[in-house]
């Protein structure tokens, strides 16, 4: 029997295991729940109680699910990060995923373990506001859109190249996926093209056949917009219709209007969009690749007017993605998002201040990524146990640097390109302000710099500013936003600059922040949190041990 006060526990049964499916018209395996890719869509209120019993059916790997920009207050062994909040699920086992959704927004789970996302584990979780309550935007009627990258190289042979001396990237995706829909060898806009590219004939059924969005003319959509690609930075854009932005990470921003819209991994919007076109037409909506140079093609899908026929192509080619590098588009569209008025502000000032240097290094001749010139490896016990047992030889018990060189120079490539691995962790003074400044850099080839998007287990942050080169305490702090900061879970830091964020460490536990690119993040890059774990207590046994003879070890272990 499930208890709880005036709220609804929502309960799922969810099976993950490996399935042939055809993302892209094209047969791959993927990792699919109780047979679907992408897994099945929760739907929430705010105030609920989230209950999935996640069953691993893999055969030969542990598995984890992450819930992407759930706090997990008072559940932080919930956060589905192996070796952080807890150990990987085993083949066979099942493990109790129990958690409130306590804030009304657009979210995302997926695997967390290994490179498992990028081989397909993930779904949407999307919170309604809680019963009485209002949106603070109306809308007729909405639409959800979870956007990613795919591979046709499999995840193992990624993960092995990645690890490999030499080093073999996973290069760009061959296809991009809305709704874990995409066309590899086919396009549906290929006769406004000039390649050779097939026009698509698709029935309408298959795995692979694009999610159309029916609408009644002259309504107002919300679409809820995510990315949980593994590498691509998107740009988003609806052929004749602008979008008003409303939503960023479950947080409300100040509504603005935009013709497309950048989104990078990790992240999720809400834009209104009002049908105001033609009904006799039906309308393009595209996204494609941006901050990289690529051959991956747009994915494409229609906003299907009724009363008009849903295979009637649009008259007008799909809208043309801004050029990869064109940096100021997508820093002016970051630099127009401000919180909703009456949004929660930051406190004025900050306890502690963390500057993390990204860099690309090599250890050992293997590439890898690198903060304060440390890579990220991740130990066998989870932090959350080891923390809270004080079992000091779990991890490095060193404190990660707090910054780096003064004579560092971002604009160039490491003088000393050798890093070496750590594990340690940054113990936060619970409740303490933290600004964390991300310090992007020169790569370890000249003249490149990458976007990466960050991402902070367990909280919201408040993004303060963006800038250029190398931040300066002196003058770059003058220039914070402390009046209408944007609240969000992931925030990008672009090519050669800095982006500036403050949090409170107010939820006891241990918590990853990371790039969300996923082999950057296998390569490395990534740091800890730890905040108040002596106040953490009932971290179920399951969390921390694996089978029965991990619960009988539990068991004798937990007095100390
Ligand atoms: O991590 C990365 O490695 C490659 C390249 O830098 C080395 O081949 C690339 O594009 C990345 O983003």
């Amino acid at each position: 029997i499930e208890i709880s006060f005036g709220s609804t526990t929502r309960h799922f049964k969810w099976a993950v295991e490996y399935m042939f499916w055809s993302p892209d018209c094209q047969e791959s395996v993927v990792m699919g729940i109780n047979g679907q890719f992408p897994g099945p869509t929760i739907r929430a209120q705010a105030g609920d109680t989230i209950f999935v019993q996640l069953t691993n059916k893999l055969h030969t790997e542990g598995v984890v699910i992450h819930w992407h920009g759930i706090r997990q207050r008072g559940t932080p062994w919930a956060d589905g990060t192996a070796s952080i909040s807890q150990c990987a699920i085993n083949p066979g086992e099942t493990f109790d995923y129990r958690f409130k959704v306590d804030k009304a927004g657009t979210y995302i789970y997926h695997g967390h373990f290994g490179m498992q996302r990028s081989a397909g584990l993930y779904g949407s979780l999307i919170v309604e506001v809680g019963e009485g309550e209002k949106e603070p935007f109306h809308y007729d009627g909405e639409f959800n859109l979870l956007l990613s990258d795919w591979w046709h190289q499999s995840v193992h042979d990624q993960e092995v190249g990645l690890s490999s001396k030499p080093f073999r990237w996973i290069g760009e995706p061959q296809t991009l996926l809305i709704n874990g829909r995409g066309q590899f060898n086919c396009s549906l806009a290929a006769h406004f093209s000039n390649t050779s590219t097939n026009a698509c004939t698709l029935r309408g059924d298959e795995q692979c056949a694009p999610q159309v969005l029916p609408v009644l003319p002259n309504r107002t959509y919300r679409l809820r917009i995510a990315s949980i690609t593994t590498l691509a930075s998107l740009n988003l854009a609806v052929g004749n219709h602008k979008m008003v932005m409303v939503e960023a990470d479950g947080n409300y921003v100040q509504p603005f209007e935009v013709e497309d819209m950048d989104i990078y991994s990790g992240e999720s919007y809400s834009v209104l969009l009002t049908t105001n076109q033609d009904q006799s037409k039906n309308y393009w909506i595209s996204i494609g690749v941006r901050g990289r140079k690529t051959q991956t093609p747009q994915a494409l899908t229609l906003l299907n007017y009724s009363p008009t026929s849903q295979s009637k192509l649009p008259i007008l080619p799909p809208p043309i993605t801004p050029t990869w590098n064109d940096y100021d588009h997508s820093k002016s569209f970051s630099n127009k998002i401000f919180a909703l008025m009456g949004s929660p502000k930051p406190p004025k000032n900050s306890d502690r201040q963390i500057i993390l240097l990204n860099t690309q290094n090599y250890i050992d001749g293997y590439i890898k990524w690198a903060i304060n010139n440390i890579s990220l490896l991740l130990p066998s016990t989870p932090y959350l146990g080891s923390i809270k047992y004080s079992l000091k030889s779990a991890f490095d018990n060193k404190n990660p640097p707090e910054n780096f060189a003064n004579d560092y120079d971002v604009m160039k490539p490491p003088i000393n390109p050798n890093s070496s691995n750590g594990n340690g962790v940054y113990m936060l003074g619970l409740n303490i302000t933290v600004d964390v400044i991300l310090q992007n850099a020169n790569a370890l080839a000249v003249n490149v710099s990458e976007i990466h998007p960050w991402h902070l287990h367990g909280h919201n942050f408040w993004v303060l500013g963006y800038g250029e080169g190398k931040f300066s305490a002196n003058k770059d702090e003058k220039k914070f936003n402390l009046r209408n900061p944007p609240l969000r879970n992931t925030v990008v830091i672009f090519p050669f600059g800095w982006t500036a964020l403050r949090f409170v460490a107010d939820n006891p536990g241990v918590w990853a922040f990371h790039c969300h690119i996923e082999p950057h993040l296998h390569m490395g890059m990534g740091v800890v949190f730890a905040q108040g774990v002596e106040h953490v207590n009932d971290i179920p046994d399951q969390a921390l041990a694996c089978g029965l003879t991990g619960k009988r070890f539990m068991k004798n272990t937990k007095q100390n």
